[in-house]
């Protein structure tokens, strides 16, 4: 069984979410079963960039997080694409062996067993401005598969009214999930610069529209990496 792998990279640190600030190696699968309007990893979701991803055994995967690595035991984080429609199962196996812990991203559609020897689960499902539908069964059902691991979270991305009050309802949904939001980020060309006051307007716009409305179940983080490297590729 070979994986499609967009792209290894790091180490860098992880930008987003419960693991906000850890160093880590990224493993970005190909393909995803969503479109996302403003999808930020386009170049691992469009078929057209299909011929740039590479197939690749869990070994050869695990040989490239390793040099990358210098040998050292991190935590290696997958995402896509949705890695979820490929089976990571033999590379998580072979990384712990060798010490190495797994952090999953992913947006709930489909679930798979090895959702349970990751370290950290990190669902993300999509609010009403990336024009996808969320199927609430299939998302249980990762929250299910997930419950081995050592942490399920949900992360959800906000760009508008709209979005927040979604995300209201999907917190009361899954009430059990630690509840992470970020702003989206309206810029995802990645040969074009991101505003960083922009962004700054946008966390802005999001912390007083939770806080200031008595909603203090989430925590709220802006997407780091991008406001060190913006919308680079590989970072
Ligand atoms: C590119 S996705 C890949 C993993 C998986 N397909 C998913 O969506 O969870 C990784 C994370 O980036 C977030 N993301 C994608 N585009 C974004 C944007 N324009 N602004 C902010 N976050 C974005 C997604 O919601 C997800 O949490
Ligand atoms: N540094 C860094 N942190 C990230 N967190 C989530 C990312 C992703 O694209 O899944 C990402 C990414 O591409 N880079
Ligand atoms: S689910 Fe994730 S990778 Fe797929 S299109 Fe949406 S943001 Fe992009
Ligand atoms: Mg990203």
């Amino acid at each position: 069984m070979t994986l499609r792998i967009a792209e290894i990279f790091g180490p860098t640190i992880q930008g987003e979410g419960a693991l906000i600030g850890e160093p880590t190696v990224f493993v970005r699968a190909g393909g995803c079963d969503y479109r996302c309007s403003w999808c930020d990893s386009l170049h691992a979701v469009d078929s057209a960039f299909r011929s740039t991803w590479a197939p690749m055994t869990a070994d050869a995967a695990l040989a490239e997080v390793e040099r990358l690595s210098g040998g050292q035991p991190l935590t290696v984080s997958l995402s896509g694409g949705n890695p979820a429609i490929q089976d990571f199962g033999p590379l998580i196996s072979l990384g712990r062996a060798r010490g190495y812990r797994f952090a999953c991203e992913t947006q709930g559609s489909v679930a798979r067993p090895w959702f349970g020897d990751l370290a950290t689960l990190v669902l993300s499902p999509k609010p009403p401005s990336s024009g996808q539908r969320v199927d609430w069964d299939a998302f249980a059902a990762c929250v299910a598969a997930g419950a081995p691991a050592g942490q399920t979270v949900m992360k959800i991305v906000i760009f508008d009214e709209a979005d927040l009050a979604w995300a209201r309802d999907a917190a009361a949904r899954h009430p059990g999930l630690p509840l992470y939001l970020q702003p989206g980020n309206p810029e995802v060309d990645p040969d074009r610069p991101v505003d960083p006051q922009a962004l700054a307007d946008r966390l802005l716009w999001l912390v007083e529209r939770t806080t200031g409305r008595g909603w203090f179940t989430p925590r709220i983080l802006p997407q780091l990496h991008v406001l060190i490297w913006g919308n680079r590729r590989g970072v």
